[in-house]
């Protein structure tokens, strides 16, 4: 094993890592073992529970790992099990020689290093590891191969940690499709309380109020919603542990985050109290509401918190990196295409883009039931806003852009 990797002339990843061990073969284990099973590296898989680990074995992501019949340490051992378990997993998987080099998977970051260093775990050959990738489902039938694809993974080495180490763990995660990304463990903390920790709760939280709603609403639930809420639907028991082990930081931006919503609240509360009708900005000339001092709608209407908070929302949201990555990964322009709803239609639009030598990197569909027509929102790079709307309205297309 050396880890340096490579790429042969069919653009395949070289490995020189040979075995690899999941301890934990749920969601996250089993989808690391089956990435690397397609990258031909052997891997054995072990689980405290027989089904997950019979589960992750007819899927394809391994054998089960018989200590007694492996003549050698494995390359690596990744603990994929919940974060509370970890050090102890380590400590036990590091006593039996079970590999070369370990890591983890857990969400957290901090208390998994410092409960390693708390029962003597030998540091020089543990990297601490969080593939950014994951689902709102667990257990090994959700397992995905592609999990990992163009995800950040982050690595957090303690000083202690050898490189050869570092280098093979940054191959593994190579392996699987990510992009590795080395961070100290409270740094890392810090992010992901901002990026997934943070926003779990408030999916959870937007979700909870669902509950609250009767069956008529709840029908009228359109994709919005879905997209908002889909993260709740992870497991409470595997979240209350990753919470409370990252409690500060999550805290601290839950905090920020209810200060918002108590803002955008109470801004709105005032203007429903003292308005009949009428939003700003939509009420014929002369007509306008009147807010409390008695001026009409505008910047003193009392509803800066809402337009502030949804402006920068909107910028926060400009600022999540697509699948190029943060620095390299420009924003993408979205080009609206009314579509007829019919078989072939996606099929000649992305032909027409083609002719037109344009990339489409992203695609949403809005539908309208009952409607013979759609919209298909093309992502494409700033650059070629101009050449593919030309080039589509000239082969007859409905084309917005800027709409
Ligand atoms: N669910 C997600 O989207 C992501 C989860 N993670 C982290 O990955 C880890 C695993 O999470 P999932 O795969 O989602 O959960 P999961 O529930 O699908 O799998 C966890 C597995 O660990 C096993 N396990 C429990 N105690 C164990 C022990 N003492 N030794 C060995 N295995 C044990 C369980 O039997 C189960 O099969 C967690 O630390 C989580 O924070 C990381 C990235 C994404
Ligand atoms: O479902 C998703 O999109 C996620 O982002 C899931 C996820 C959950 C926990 C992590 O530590 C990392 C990723």
């Amino acid at each position: 094993m050396s880890g340096s990797g490579g790429a042969d002339g069919a653009g395949v990843r070289r490995t020189d890592l040979r075995r690899v061990t999941v301890v934990g073969s749920g969601l996250i284990g089993t989808s690391i073992a089956l990435a690397l099973r397609a990258r031909g590296v052997d891997v054995t898989l072990t689980d405290p529970d027989p089904a997950s680990l019979r589960l992750a074995c007819d899927l394809g992501a391994g054998r089960p790992l018989d200590g007694a019949a492996e003549s050698s340490p494995a390359d690596i051992a990744v603990i994929a099990a919940p974060p509370a378990v970890i050090p102890a997993v380590l400590r036990d998987a590091q006593d039996r020689k079970l590999a070369q080099v370990y890591t983890d998977a857990a969400s957290v970051k901090a208390s998994v290093v410092a409960g390693a260093e708390r029962l003597g775990c030998d540091m020089a050959t543990f990297v601490a590891g969080h593939p950014m990738g994951g689902r709102e489902k667990h257990g090994p039938g959700a397992a995905r191969a592609d999990l990992f694809l163009g995800r950040s993974w982050a690595l957090c080495p303690t000083d202690e940690a050898d490189a050869g180490s570092v280098a093979a763990v940054t191959e593994l995660a190579r392996l699987c499709g990510a992009d590795p990304l080395v961070l100290e463990a409270r740094a890392h903390d810090r992010a992901v309380a901002l990026v997934s920790h943070a926003p779990h709760v408030a999916s959870s939280a937007v979700a909870a109020r669902l509950l609250a709603g009767d069956g008529a609403a709840l029908t009228l639930a359109g994709q919005g919603v879905r997209d908002v809420t889909r993260i709740a639907g992870g497991d409470p028991a595997m979240w209350t542990e990753i919470l409370t082990h990252n409690a500060g930081p999550v805290a601290e931006v839950l905090r920020e985050t209810a200060a918002d919503l108590a803002a955008t609240a109470e801004a709105l509360r005032t203007w429903s109290a003292r308005t009949p009708a009428d939003p700003p900005g939509r009420a014929p000339a002369g007509t306008e509401t009147p807010s409390r001092d008695g001026a009409g709608g505008g910047d003193d209407d009392g509803l800066e918190p809402v337009r502030d908070l949804l402006a920068r929302g909107r910028s926060g949201h400009g600022r999540i990196p697509g699948k190029h990555g943060a620095v390299r990964r420009p924003v993408y322009t979205v080009i609206p295409v009314v579509i007829p709803d019919e078989p072939g239609a996606l099929g000649r639009l992305f032909a027409a883009a083609a002719t037109a030598g344009v990339n489409i990197e992203d695609v949403r569909i809005e539908h309208s039931p009952g409607l013979p027509l759609g919209v298909a929102e093309l992502y494409v790079l700033p650059e070629a806003v101009d050449t593919l709307a030309a080039a589509l309205s000239a082969d007859g297309w409905s084309v917005h852009p800027g709409a």
